[in-house]
């Protein structure tokens, strides 16, 4: 498989489990208050609100979607399942997308 194939794969892997709504899919115009808050090895993480919500959550972004990038994404996911009971471990809610990136 070449380097673009796996990219795809895990690309499908995600585009299914928010098909199969195993992820949430959320809508990126409900995000507001955004402010970047740090950066990683994989993208800008950035603090918001959900609509009205004063509950704060992080938005991590990526910079490069590229076959690392994707596979660590999931690896990340998986990692989560593991042990998310942990109450020392964030939550995922889920992923949302836009096309001019987060601003
Ligand atoms: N849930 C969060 N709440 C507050 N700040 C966060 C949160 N997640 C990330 N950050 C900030 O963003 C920075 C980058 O986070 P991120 O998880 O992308 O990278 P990392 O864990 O430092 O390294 P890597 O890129 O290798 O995963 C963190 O060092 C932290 O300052």
């Amino acid at each position: 498989m070449s380097y673009n194939d796996n990219t795809n794969m895990w690309v499908n892997w995600i585009e299914e489990a928010i098909s199969e709504k195993h992820i949430k899919h959320y809508d990126y115009k409900h995000f507001v208050n955004i402010q970047e808050i740090g950066s990683g090895n994989f993208g800008k993480v950035f603090r918001a609100n959900w609509k009205d919500s004063e509950q704060h959550l992080a938005l991590k972004s990526f910079s490069n979607v590229d076959n690392i990038t994707v596979r660590e994404l999931v690896h990340e996911l998986e990692l989560q399942r593991e042990v998310a009971f942990h109450s020392n471990i964030i939550n995922f809610y889920g992923i949302t997308t836009s096309d001019q990136g987060i601003q």
